[in-house]
């Protein structure tokens, strides 16, 4: 009992130490924030904090666990930025969606998370600067790729500034948290779809209904126990539900992708990604020719899309995302002959690789 006790005053006083220091660390965090506004500066730097990561990743010598530092240093680092300034961010609502979590997951929870009910309100919020970023929904492992985010890119002025993954994973909830009780299951159609196989075997005399997100879901299954939502973990403790069955989806590795938006251009980190979108003549060989120009710097292509254009039928905007950053040699001498066998370039953005 006394060697606990021991034990336990230890630890206080390491806390101690360790609140000093970060009252320390604040303090200069302070001092960068008025260089930075004096400047004209972004506040928010994504590439010194993956920086700051990965360093300290680097020099761990443990027990603490490696993959756990992040988590600790996003918080640090979210509360140091709010001194500066509270960091707004807009993302596809309502509370309680994977887009909620991802905002967290990348902006700690410091920020001022603002939920918006679709993808087009997040494009305009952060374009008329009633907040700093926005988060939204571009890609999921299973479901592939979300068209209206796509679209939003045409005719905005936004760049890419940053990538989220998270790890989805779908449970079944109400109530009672007893399943005799469903009657209706709500949610979301992509996760309704990434569920397939379990609700046919488990829930064929049950009507389900699609909504707009897995949080609307859970918000109407808050008041009727013979309603069940399929949702988040997030979902379920925002809404008060209780889980019947945990983690219904029919695959495992169910990654989404987030991106985050703004004007804010970060520097390169060493392990960027860089997304363009354009169009092409309609010529035997035209996307070959264009492509062709990464290959020739052995550049990795990570993604491609092709969208309607919208302007004329059978034209099509094509997206690519490719491993570096604009201020790469390889990627600068790339683009520059991409750009000669396009119609159209724009460089939607430059940014530190999300880590899955
Ligand atoms: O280095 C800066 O520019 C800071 O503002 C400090 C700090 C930090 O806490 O370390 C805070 C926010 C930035 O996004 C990056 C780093």
């Amino acid at each position: 009992m006394d060697r606990l006790n021991d034990l336990r005053k230890e630890i206080d006083k390491i806390d101690e130490q360790i609140l000093k220091l970060l009252n320390e660390r604040a303090k200069l965090v302070i001092e960068i924030g008025k260089i930075k506004k004096e400047q004209n500066k972004p506040l928010y730097v994504p590439s010194r904090e993956k920086a700051i990561y990965e360093r300290l990743k680097s020099i761990n010598t443990g027990p603490f666990p490696d993959e756990y530092i992040k988590n600790v240093f996003r918080e640090i680092i979210s509360a140091s930025l709010s001194l500066e300034e509270v960091q707004k961010i807009a993302y596809l609502g309502p509370e309680g969606t994977f887009t909620h979590l991802a905002g967290i997951k990348h902006f700690g929870l410091a920020a001022k998370l603002i939920p918006l009910s679709n993808i087009s309100d997040v494009f305009e919020y952060v374009e008329k600067k009633r907040c700093a970023y926005g988060v939204i929904p571009i890609e999921n492992s299973l479901e592939g790729v979300v068209n209206h985010t796509l679209d939003m890119f045409m005719d905005s002025a936004l760049k890419i500034c940053g990538e989220i993954f998270l790890e989805v994973s779908h449970h079944l909830m109400n109530l009672s948290g007893k399943f005799e009780d469903i009657r209706k299951i709500y949610s979301h159609p992509h996760a309704i779809a990434q569920c397939r196989k379990w609700l046919s075997k488990n829930a064929r005399n049950i009507t389900i209904v699609e909504v707009e997100s897995t949080a609307k879901a859970a918000e109407i299954a808050k008041g009727d126990a013979s309603v069940a939502a399929i949702a988040s973990e997030m979902a379920e403790i925002q809404y008060g539900l209780k889980i019947v069955e945990k983690s219904i989806e029919d695959y495992t590795n169910n990654y989404t992708r987030f991106l985050v938006i703004g004007f804010n251009e970060p520097a390169k980190t060493g392990n960027d990604k860089t997304s363009i979108m354009f169009s092409l003549a309609h010529k035997a060989g035209s996307l070959y020719n264009a492509l062709k120009a990464f290959a020739e710097e052995n550049i990795n292509m990570t993604k491609i899309e092709s969208r309607p254009s919208k302007r004329k039928a059978w034209e099509y905007i094509f997206y690519v995302d490719i491993d570096g950053h604009i201020d790469d040699e390889p990627v600068k001498k790339a683009l520059e002959n991409f750009s000669k066998n396009v119609n159209m370039l724009k460089i939607l953005g430059s940014y530190p690789k999300g880590e899955k």
